[in-house]
């Protein structure tokens, strides 16, 4: 007999991207309040893709409290930080440039390394053990938070489906030369990381994301990228995404309430 899962991912879909945008928003300074009141800082992870665009509720906002944040990135290309195809790049575009937040507490690649992505994701991965203090003492860093985006493929980070990163079970940091999107050459944080996280939110929406949401979420047996992510207890999952998105989706929606 089959037991019910005990920590549900939860589901919240939005009639429209504006909708998502604002209660997106909301849940991040929630989230960022209670770490903070519980630390005094406040560790977030962030995707690029379509991600940075859905983060402009942030701006203007006034609890956020943008000294605290330490940010560092779920992925990154190898690709200098001023490259169209940089997340570092998206993000700075869409929030980083637009709100105040100390320089020095967003963590991106190190550009000097991009001959090297061996050595490129070693560094991150040292940055990373910088901040959450040595790896040995914390097997795993605990992100406040991570938000993800998912491919049409069901991908996310740059977890792709079939690839040989999907069963890294040691490294925080891994690199990928053969991305199936481009550009090949990618550094990943590795599921151990991603699923120790105390909440894993996903934005996902429009139509291209219809028929892969619907797999990832009704069908997680597949084991696409993406239904993988199950942050361990007591770490929560969400999935945000608009009414477009969700429309193929079985999997009950939840009232968005904080
Ligand atoms: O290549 C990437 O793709 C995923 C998904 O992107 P999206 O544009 O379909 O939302 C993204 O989450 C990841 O950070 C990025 O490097």
């Amino acid at each position: 007999m089959s037991h019910p899962d005990p920590n549900p991912p939860i589901l919240y879909s939005f009639p429209a991207k504006a909708d998502l945008v604002e209660h997106l928003a909301t849940f991040v300074v929630k989230k960022q309040l209670e770490a903070i009141n519980r630390k005094g800082r406040f560790t977030l992870a962030l995707s690029g893709g379509s991600l940075p665009d859905t983060l402009g509720g942030l701006i203007g906002h006034s609890s956020v409290k943008w000294d605290k944040w330490h940010v560092f990135y779920v992925d990154e290309r190898v690709v200098p930080h001023d490259h169209p195809d940089s997340n570092h790049l998206a993000c700075t575009d869409k929030l980083f440039s637009k709100v105040p937040i100390p320089k020095e507490n967003i963590h991106p690649i190190d550009a000097t390394l991009l001959d090297n992505i061996e050595e490129l994701a070693d560094e991150y991965e040292k940055e990373l053990i910088r901040e959450f203090a040595s790896k040995d003492s914390a097997r795993f860093p605990v992100f406040d938070l991570i938000l993800l985006g998912m491919g049409p493929d069901g991908h996310t980070a740059s977890l792709f489906p079939g690839h040989s990163l999907l069963s890294e079970e040691d490294r925080w940091v891994a690199y990928i030369e053969d991305s199936p999107k481009p550009p090949p050459k990618r550094i990943t944080l590795t599921y151990p990381v991603i699923n120790h996280a105390a909440i894993v939110a996903f934005v996902a929406t429009g139509k291209g994301k219809q028929d892969i949401l619907a797999t990832v979420l009704d069908n997680p047996d597949e084991g696409l990228p993406s239904s993988r992510v199950r942050p361990v207890s007591p770490g929560h999952l969400y999935w945000f995404v608009d009414d477009e998105a969700a429309v193929k989706v079985s999997y009950p929606r939840t009232p968005f309430t904080l």
